[in-house]
C-alpha cells in the first residue's frame, strides 16, 4: 500500500498522537469532538460519541489543551488518494524530499510528509476560524484501509457530524456533508467562495476557463456560454450522440462476431465514446477515437492524467519553473498541452474566418438541420459583441473538453457496473427501452419518454457522484449554518478557509436517503423528509425539479447535487445526461454484459472522477432480442418527462 503519514503541530508523530496524553488510550480512532452531537452516532463498533466537553478525548475527556492548539488531524492516507491535499509550500517540500532521502529508511513518503509537517508546524496554517467545528482525528487507513479517501470521509461524517474539520499536511479542511450547509455554500452565499485549491491545480491547464475562473472573469463568460446550450443545439447533439454510439456498436459488433462472447474493458470504451462526443459537441472536431489514435487524442489523455496527478499528489513541485525542463512527466505535460493548444488555436482561427455575427436570439433560432457546424465554438465565435481574446476562447474550450469527457464516461461506467450488479433494474430498463424505442435511434422526445432510464442514471450519479468532492475557499469571513444537530450558533469561519463539500457523503447520507447503499431508481418517485432538521431541510419532493429532465438540487433541497448547484452549477448537465441516456439505451438493447470476474474485481480509485481500479472488464455478447409488450413497461411517475 502506498501510504502517506502526515502529522501536525502539537502532535509530533502519527504513533504518538494516537495516545491520549491523559488516559494513554491507544485507539486508532481517537476521535475528538468539540461540540455536542445530539443523535448522530458512530457506526460499527463505535459507541455514541461524547456529547459534552470541548475538545476532549472521547474516552477520558482529557487532552484538551493540546488538541485545541493543534486543531489538526493525524492521518495515514493512501498516497494516490490524498485528494486535493496540495500543500503550497515549496521550501518545506524540497526539504522534505531531501530529508526523506537522507534518512534512508522507512517509507520515503512518510519521512517526506513528516518533514513537511514539522517544518510547517504552526507556521503556515492561516487562522481561518472554525474554532467550534468538531475535529475528526484518527487515521484514514484505519477507517478505510486501501479504499479511496472520499470513502474514509464518510466514516468521519457518521462519527463527527455534517460539518467537521480535518487536516492534510499543513492545511486544515472543513468537510461538509449536510444539505443545509451545502445550500448556504453553493447558493445563499455562493459569491463568498471561489474554487481554492482546485483553481490552483487547474489554472495551468484551463487558464481562466469557467471552472477555475475568478468571479470577475467568470460572470461574463458564464452569461455567454449558458445560452449556447439551447434547445436546437441539444436536438442536434442528440442526433450526434446516436451517430457516435453507432460507431461504438460497430466496434463491439466486430469484437463479438465469430468468437462471441468476448471480453472488453467498457470503461475504456466509454472514455473513447465520451471523447468523440465532446470533440464534436464543443468544437466540431472528429477525434474518431474508436478507430484511430491521433497525437491529439494521446495529448488529451496525457493532460487529463497530469490533471489527476496534480490533484492527488501532495507536493506541488510543478510550480517550480525548472521542473518543466527536468522532470520527464512535466516535460511531457507541456508538450501535450502544446499539441492541444495548437489544435484548438487552429479550430478557433478557422471558426473566426467564417464568422457570421448574430444576436443570441438569432443564433438560437438558426435551422440546425442545415447548420454544418452546430458546435459551441461556432456559437461563441458568432455571438455578437463577444469581444473575446483567442486565449479566453481556448480556455473555455479546454475547460469544456475536460469537464465533459471523463465525467460522462464515468457515469456510463458506473451505471453499467450498477446494472450488472442489479439485474432486476436492468430488466426494467430494457422493458422501457424496447417498448418506447424498439430499434430506433433515440431523439430528444424519445429520451423524455424514458423516465426509468433517466432515473437509473440519476441513481448511478447518486451512488457514484462525478466528482465525489467539490472544493471551495472562503473569500471573506462567513458563518456556516449549524445543519443537523450542529452548534445552534453556527460555525464562524475566516477568509481563506478551505472546504470539501462531500457529494459522496450527501448522496449516501442515512439522514437524507432510505437504504442509501441500495441501487434503486424508484426512490426518485418517492417523497421523503427528516423532521430532525426542524424545517431547515425541505426534503426530497419529486415533481419539483422544474424544467430539468432529471432529479436535481431544487427537488432535493441540496441533498442531491450531481451537477453542483447555484450560480456555478454545471452548464452541461442536460447535454451529459442525454448523452448517457442515448448511449446506455442503444447498448443495452443490443448486448448483454456480465462481469468478467465479479464486481469485486473492478475496484475503485480516486481521480478527478471515480475510476475503476482495474477497468470494467466485461463479457459482452449480442443480445437475443425479445420484444416486450408496451403494457409491461414500468411506469415511473414523478420523474418528469
Ligand atoms: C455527467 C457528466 C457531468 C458531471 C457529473 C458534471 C459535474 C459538474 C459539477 C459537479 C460541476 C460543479 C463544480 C463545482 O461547483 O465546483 C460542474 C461544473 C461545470 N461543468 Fe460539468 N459535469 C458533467 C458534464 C459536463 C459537460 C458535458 C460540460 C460541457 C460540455 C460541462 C461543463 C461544466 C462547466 C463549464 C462547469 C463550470 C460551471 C461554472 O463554474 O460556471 N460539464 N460540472
Amino acid at each position: 500500500m502506498r501510504t502517506l503519514v502526515t502529522s501536525f503541530s502539537g502532535i509530533s508523530s502519527a504513533k504518538h498522537s494516537r495516545n491520549c496524553k491523559n488516559c494513554r488510550h491507544l485507539s486508532s480512532r481517537h476521535l475528538v469532538l468539540a461540540r455536542p452531537l445530539g443523535n448522530l452516532r458512530g457506526s460499527g463498533s463505535n459507541e455514541p460519541l461524547s456529547t459534552s466537553a470541548k475538545g476532549h478525548c472521547t474516552l477520558c475527556r482529557g487532552h484538551n489543551r493540546q488538541l485545541r492548539r493543534a486543531r489538526r488531524l493525524v492521518c495515514t492516507a493512501s498516497f494516490s488518494d490524498t485528494l486535493m491535499g496540495v500543500g503550497l509550500f515549496f521550501t518545506p517540500s524540497i526539504l522534505a524530499v531531501v530529508y526523506a532521502f537522507f534518512k534512508g529508511k522507512g517509507n520515503v513518503k512518510d519521512g517526506l510528509s513528516k518533514m513537511l509537517t514539522e517544518v510547517s508546524q504552526g507556521y503556515f496554517q492561516p487562522d481561518v476560524g472554525g474554532e467550534n467545528i468538531p475535529i475528526a482525528q484518527g487515521e484514514l487507513s484505519d477507517l478505510a484501509g486501501d479504499e479511496p479517501l472520499f470513502k474514509a470521509l464518510y466514516q468521519w461524517f457518521l462519527d463527527s457530524g455534517g460539518v467537521y474539520k480535518l487536516a492534510f499536511g499543513p492545511k486544515a479542511f472543513i468537510v461538509v456533508s449536510d444539505p443545509v450547509v451545502v445550500r448556504h455554500l453553493l447558493k445563499e452565499n455562493a459569491f463568498n467562495y471561489d474554487k481554492g485549491v482546485l483553481a490552483e491545480i487547474l489554472e495551468p491547464i484551463m487558464g481562466k476557463g469557467l471552472i477555475p475562473a475568478d468571479l470577475e472573469t467568470w460572470k461574463p463568460r458564464r452569461r455567454a456560454i449558458v445560452p449556447a446550450f439551447h434547445k436546437a443545439y441539444l436536438d442536434a447533439m442528440v442526433a450526434m450522440f446516436g451517430r457516435c454510439t453507432h460507431e461504438t456498436i460497430r466496434s463491439l459488433d466486430a469484437l463479438t462476431a465469430g468468437t462471441s462472447p468476448a471480453v472488453t474493458d467498457m470503461e475504456e470504451v466509454f472514455l473513447n465514446l465520451g471523447l468523440d462526443i465532446i470533440g464534436l459537441g464543443v468544437f466540431n472536431y472528429e477525434f474518431n477515437s474508436m478507430t484511430k489514435e491521433s497525437p491529439v487524442i494521446k495529448a488529451v489523455y496525457g493532460v487529463l492524467k497530469e490533471a489527476e496527478h496534480r490533484s492527488t499528489f501532495y507536493i506541488p513541485y510543478w510550480n517550480i519553473p525548472v521542473t518543466r525542463y527536468i522532470v520527464p512527466r512535466q516535460r511531457k505535460f507541456h508538450a501535450d498541452l502544446e499539441v492541444i493548444n495548437d489544435c484548438l488555436d487552429g479550430l478557433i482561427a478557422r471558426a473566426k474566418q467564417t464568422r457570421q455575427a448574430d444576436d443570441v436570439d438569432a443564433l438560437q433560432a438558426r435551422d440546425y438541420s442545415k447548420v454544418t457546424d452546430p458546435s459551441l465554438l461556432r456559437f461563441l465565435v458568432d455571438l455578437r459583441d463577444a469581444d473575446l481574446s483567442d486565449k479566453q476562447l481556448r480556455d473555455d474550450l479546454m475547460t469544456m473538453l475536460i469537464a465533459g469527457h471523463e465525467t460522462t464516461a464515468a457515469v456510463l461506467t458506473w451505471t453499467l457496473f450498477a446494472l450488472m450488479s442489479n439485474p432486476e433494474v436492468e430488466r426494467k430498463m430494457l422493458q422501457e427501452i424496447d417498448s418506447v424505442l424498439g430499434d430506433k435511434t433515440p431523439d430528444l422526445e424519445d429520451i423524455k419518454q424514458l423516465p426509468y432510464v433517466r432515473a437509473a442514471l440519476a441513481e448511478s450519479l447518486r451512488m457514484y457522484p462525478q466528482p465525489p468532492i467539490l472544493i471551495r475557499r472562503s473569500l471573506a469571513d462567513d458563518v456556516l449554518p449549524p445543519g443537523l444537530n450542529g452548534d445552534p450558533a453556527g460555525y464562524p469561519i475566516g477568509k481563506g478557509a478551505d472546504i470539501f463539500i462531500s457529494v459522496w457523503n450527501l448522496h449516501r447520507s442515512p439522514y437524507l436517503w432510505k437504504d442509501p447503499d441500495v441501487f434503486r431508481p424508484e426512490r426518485f418517485t418517492e417523497a421523503n423528509s427528516n423532521p430532525d432538521f426542524k424545517g431547515a431541510w425541505a426534503g426530497y419532493r419529486p415533481g419539483t425539479e422544474g424544467s430539468s429532465m432529471y432529479p436535481n438540487e431544487v427537488a432535493s433541497d441540496f441533498a442531491f447535487i450531481p451537477f453542483g448547484g447555484g450560480a456555478r452549477k454545471c452548464v452541461g448537465d442536460q447535454f451529459a445526461l442525454t448523452e448517457a441516456a442515448v448511449a446506455i439505451a442503444m447498448l443495452l438493447r443490443r448486448y448483454t454484459f456480465k462481469f468478467e470476474k465479479g464486481p469485486e474485481g473492478v475496484g475503485m480509485a480516486t481521480g478527478a472522477t471515480i475510476h475503476t481500479a482495474n477497468g470494467l472488464k466485461v463479457t459482452v455478447a449480442q443480445r437475443q432480442r425479445q420484444r416486450v409488450a408496451s403494457e409491461d413497461a414500468p411506469a415511473l411517475a414523478g420523474v418528469s418527462a
